[in-house]
C-alpha cells in the first residue's frame, strides 16, 4: 500500500477538521457557514485521499457517516444508569397538584425547566475520552439494543467531543416532519408501506441492520439529560443543557426557566399553539424541578421521578 507523504497526511487532517466543523454548523447549530458546493468539493477531495491511502481513514472522518456495514443483529445493552419514565399529566389542575406536592416535600417554592417533549426514540450515548463508543435504545429502561453503528450515521451526533471527557447523555432521535413527508412519498412511489408517523419512521430507520438505510433517513437529535456527568460540573438542569451545547451536542433551544406554575402553564399554552409550525413533532412538555439537589431530595417512585411531569397535549384534531 502506498505511504502518504507528510503533506498528504496534513491535508487529510485539515480536510477532516474543516468538514467536521462545517457539518457541526449545519447539523447541530442549524447555521451553515458555507454553501453546500463548498462542502461537497472538500468532501470529494477527502474521499479521493482516503481511497488512495486507506490508512488515512479515522473513525471521526466525515466519510464514516454514510454507513455501509450490515449487522447480523443488535446486541443487548444493560444501562448502568436506568432510563426513567415520566408521570403523565393532562390538565392545569394536575400541574398545580404536582407543584403543590413538590413545594410540600421541599418546604418552599422552586424553579422549573420546561422542555418540549420530542416525539422520537429515546437514546443513550456513551463517550470515552471524548470518543462516541456506544449508542443504545431505551428498551425497557434497563436493557436496550446496541444501535451504535446506526447512530454513527446521524449527523448531529458528535463522533468526537470538543473535550476528551468520558460521560453518558440521553436524548431523543427523531425524523423532521419534512423528511417524513418526503420518505413516505418515495415509499408510496415504490409501492412500499408508508410510515404512520415520524416516530415510527425514526424507530424503523434505527432498527435497520444495513447502516446505509439509517444514513439515508436524515435523522436528527435533541439531547436533554446528562446521565453520567463524568468531569462535568452542573448543579441544575438549565445549566446542564448549556453544558450539552458546549460539548457539541444538539439541544432544543425552546427550553425555558419558569419561576412559577403560571409561567409553566403559559409555556404549555404557547407551544400548544405553536406545535403545528414546529419542524419536528412534539407530544407535550416536560416539566422538571431545575435544581439537582432538589431533584435528589425528591427522588423517584417505583417507575418515575417525583421531580418531573410530562404534560401531554390532547391528540391533534385530525386534519380536516
Ligand atoms: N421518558 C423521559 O424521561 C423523557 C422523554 C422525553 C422526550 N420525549 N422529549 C424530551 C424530554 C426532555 N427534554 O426531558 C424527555 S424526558
Amino acid at each position: 500500500m502506498a505511504v502518504p507523504s507528510t503533506e498528504v497526511q496534513q491535508r487529510a487532517e485539515e480536510l477532516r477538521t474543516t468538514l467536521n466543523q462545517y457539518a457541526y454548523e449545519y447539523y447541530v447549530k442549524d447555521q451553515p457557514s458555507v454553501e453546500d458546493y463548498v462542502y461537497d468539493r472538500l468532501y470529494k477531495e477527502l474521499v479521493q485521499l482516503e481511497t488512495d491511502y486507506p490508512q488515512l481513514v479515522t473513525e471521526d472522518s466525515p466519510t464514516q457517516r454514510v454507513g455501509g456495514i450490515v449487522l447480523p443483529g443488535f446486541e443487548k445493552v444493560i444501562h448502568d444508569i436506568p432510563l426513567y419514565s415520566l408521570n403523565d399529566v393532562f390538565d392545569k389542575e394536575e400541574i398545580i397538584a404536582f407543584d403543590a406536592r413538590v413545594q410540600k416535600a421541599l418546604g418552599r417554592a422552586v424553579d422549573y425547566v420546561c422542555e418540549l417533549k420530542i416525539d422520537g426514540l429515546s437514546i443513550s450515548l456513551k463517550y470515552e475520552n471524548g470518543r462516541f463508543v456506544r449508542g443504545a435504545t431505551r428498551g425497557d429502561g434497563t436493557v436496550g439494543e446496541n444501535i451504535t453503528e446506526n447512530l454513527k450515521t446521524v449527523k448531529s451526533i458528535p463522533l468526537k467531543l470538543k473535550e476528551p471527557v468520558s460521560l453518558e447523555v440521553r436524548g431523543e432521535c427523531y425524523m423532521p416532519k419534512a423528511s417524513f413527508i418526503r420518505l413516505n412519498q418515495v415509499r408510496e412511489e415504490e409501492g412500499l408501506e408508508v410510515f404512520a408517523n415520524p416516530r415510527n419512521a425514526a424507530a424503523g430507520s434505527l432498527r435497520q441492520l444495513d447502516t446505509r438505510i439509517a444514513a439515508s433517513r436524515n435523522l436528527s437529535t435533541f439531547l436533554y439529560t446528562l446521565a453520567d456527568f463524568g468531569p462535568i460540573e452542573a448543579h441544575d438542569q438549565f445549566s446542564a443543557l448549556d453544558e450539552l451545547d458546549s460539548l457539541g451536542f444538539r439541544t432544543n433551544h425552546e427550553r425555558r426557566l419558569c419561576r412559577t406554575i403560571d409561567e409553566v402553564w403559559a409555556y404549555i399554552e404557547e407551544f400548544h399553539e405553536k406545535r403545528s409550525e414546529l419542524p419536528y413533532e412534539i407530544d407535550g412538555v416536560v416539566i422538571k424541578v431545575n435544581d439537582f439537589s432538589d431533584q435528589d431530595t425528591l427522588g423517584f417512585t417505583v417507575k418515575a421521578p417525583r421531580w418531573a411531569a410530562a404534560y401531554k397535549f390532547p391528540p391533534e384534531e385530525a386534519e380536516t
